[in-house]
């Protein structure tokens, strides 16, 4: 690389300050830059505003209030409206994988059999600008044909098989800076720079192959806020002149506020929307959070709260109920179980826990599934097309049931162990470990953990705290029961993962931010964003 490619071109108002590394200037061109800035000059206000209505919101709830439907969107509830049909590509989604934008899972993903890929910034990816910009890259040689290479570790080939998942990318969410990148002097939101350089770099590739510019949205609270992407889909369209509508975009429902706002999420992406998804994992992190100052919303152990019972089983009846009604799919998500190495019998029970799970999916009329892993493509296949023989299942209407507010604030049954809280303390530091490392999705006991997966951790230990849970043995959970489990906790990883490993890595800094967001008054809204501080 000479000296003119380590420097960013100059864009008025814009300020990159990240690392320039090898290529780095064919994303952060003076085109794409002014792209970008263009974007945040023109919707960063309202992003802000929307990020305050959400404070305002939650003060409410905080002061007693309960999350309901909205009385001023009744009509758009009560009308009879459909979403624009879903393009080709997208008309059949039974298996998608999902994974961060790192070469390797990108290659082996678009491989995997799956019918869609979710290329990742969000939940998988800690956003380190290296894994940002690298991801945009990887993006854009996927659609130039040029996303081949060997694996100088191992000398392994990775090349693109014919007839690869269609792929769908993932932005931040709402919240998360993207603090390598000023404009006019203000820091850049995380959501507007990875879909504008994607938009930016690979819509115009993704249409001329047939396929297009496609989102998934992640946790969004509001219908304000999908009027907010609407508006950028449709400002970055005809700023780069890209057919009308030709941005399509799917939406994680995975927060507590959104799920009494599905139709009208529909609503104001009608023209763009292909469906919405159950991102069970955020929601029952959105569920603890929203629901914190709510002494009568005390969960039991993290494993007992399950999909198909209580509010988890009653929100993917509404969310298929809402989808099939307006046209749209009702993608289902992700199960934890990954597969297990080395043990064939542990193995075949965690792959029969993600067959029971797409099993119970399909049932349900989920029009497709998530999966974590490209062994897992085929169970969670095979469980779809037995029983969904077409390509989707949007003619099914799950019972006229009448799906109300209660139903949607039901808390699961079960009970609070100290191993419960011990297990959220240990996978909770490990992924906050990892993450300061640089790395948003990790095998942690056999399950895959990420951003949301871990939120559940934190936040569930934060309420019992809180509250002062009784546990089942009848200790209350107090500071100095955390404080003890935590030191021993960590005894305990330091021997399972080995002392080297243990020293070489970043677990002071992990344990102290831990501690922190489990020891604060107040419930810190991401933990990302704290932690974003100690990586950016
Ligand atoms: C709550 C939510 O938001 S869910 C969505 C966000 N979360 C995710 O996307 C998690 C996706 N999954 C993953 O990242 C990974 O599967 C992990 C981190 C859980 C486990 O990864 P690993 O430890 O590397 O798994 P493992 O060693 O079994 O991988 C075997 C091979 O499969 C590949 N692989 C594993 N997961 C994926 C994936 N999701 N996509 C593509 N390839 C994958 C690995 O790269 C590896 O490839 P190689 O043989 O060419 O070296
Ligand atoms: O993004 C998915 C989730 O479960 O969270
Ligand atoms: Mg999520």
């Amino acid at each position: 690389m000479n000296a003119a490619e380590m420097v960013p071109p100059a864009v008025e108002g814009v300020v990159v300050t990240g690392r320039i590394g090898p290529r780095y200037t064919e994303i952060l061109t003076a085109d794409a830059l002014a792209f970008v800035a263009g974007l945040h000059r023109r919707f960063d206000a309202r992003r802000l505003e929307r990020l305050a209505a959400r404070a305002a919101r939650q003060a409410r709830f905080d002061a007693g209030e309960r999350p309901d439907f909205l009385p001023e969107t009744a009509a758009i509830r009560a009308g009879d409206w459909r979403v624009a049909p879903a393009p080709a590509d997208l008309t059949d989604r039974r298996v998608e994988i999902t994974g961060p934008v790192d070469r390797k899972m990108i290659v082996n993903a678009l491989n995997s059999g799956a019918n869609v890929f979710m290329g990742d910034f969000e939940d998988a990816t800690c956003p380190t600008w290296a894994n940002l910009i690298d991801g945009q890259l990887n993006l854009k040689d996927r659609w130039a044909g040029a996303i081949d290479f060997v694996d100088a570790r191992n000398g392994k080939t990775y090349a693109l098989k014919a007839n690869p998942a269609v792929l769908i990318i993932r932005p931040r969410g709402w919240h998360l800076p993207e603090s390598h990148v000023t404009v006019d002097g203000a820091t850049l939101s995380g959501a507007l720079f990875d879909f504008g350089l994607y938009a930016f770099h690979c819509a115009k590739a993704a249409l001329a192959a047939g396929s297009g510019p496609y989102f998934y949205l992640p946790k969004m609270e509001s219908h304000l806020e999908a009027r907010l992407w609407n508006d950028v889909f449709a400002h970055a369209e005809a700023t780069l002149g890209l057919p009308a509508a030709s941005i399509r975009c799917t939406v994680l429902i995975e927060t507590l506020p959104a799920a009494f706002e599905m139709d009208e999420i529909l609503y104001e992406l009608r023209e763009r929307i292909t469906g919405l998804n159950c991102g069970r994992w955020d929601y029952i992190f959105s569920f603890i959070k929203t629901l914190r100052a709510h002494r009568d919303c005390l969960l039991p152990d993290r494993a007992k709260v399950v999909m198909g019972k209580a509010f988890l089983g009653n929100y993917a009846e509404l969310l298929v109920r809402t989808c099939h009604r307006r046209g749209a799919f009702a993608m289902g998500g992700m199960a934890a179980q990954i597969p297990i190495k080395n043990d064939p019998e542990r193995n075949a029970a965690a792959l029969a826990k993600v067959k029971a799970d797409k099993e119970r999916e399909a049932r349900e009329g989920h029009d497709g599934t998530w999966v974590a892993h490209p062994d897992l493509v085929g169970v969670a296949k095979a469980v779809f097309d037995d029983k969904m023989p077409a390509p989707n299942q949007l003619g099914f209407l799950p019972a006229d049931r009448v799906i109300g507010r209660d139903d949607l604030l039901a808390i699961h049954e079960g009970s609070r162990s100290e191993a419960g809280l011990r297990e959220n303390i240990r996978v909770g530091v490990q992924y906050v470990e990892a993450w300061l490392g640089g790395r948003g999705a990790v095998p942690i006991y056999n399950l895959m953990e990420d951003a949301a997966t871990a939120e559940i951790s934190r936040t569930q230990i934060w309420q019992w705290l809180h509250f002062g849970a009784t546990l089942e043995d009848g200790r209350t959970v107090d500071e100095a029961l955390f404080r003890t489990c935590l030191g021993e906790e960590m005894e305990r990883v330091r021997g399972e993962i080995g002392a080297e490993a243990y020293d070489a890595g970043r677990f002071p800094q992990a344990i102290a931010l831990f501690e922190q967001l489990i020891l604060s008054d107040r419930l810190e809204a991401f933990l990302t964003l704290p932690a974003y501080r100690l990586v950016a």
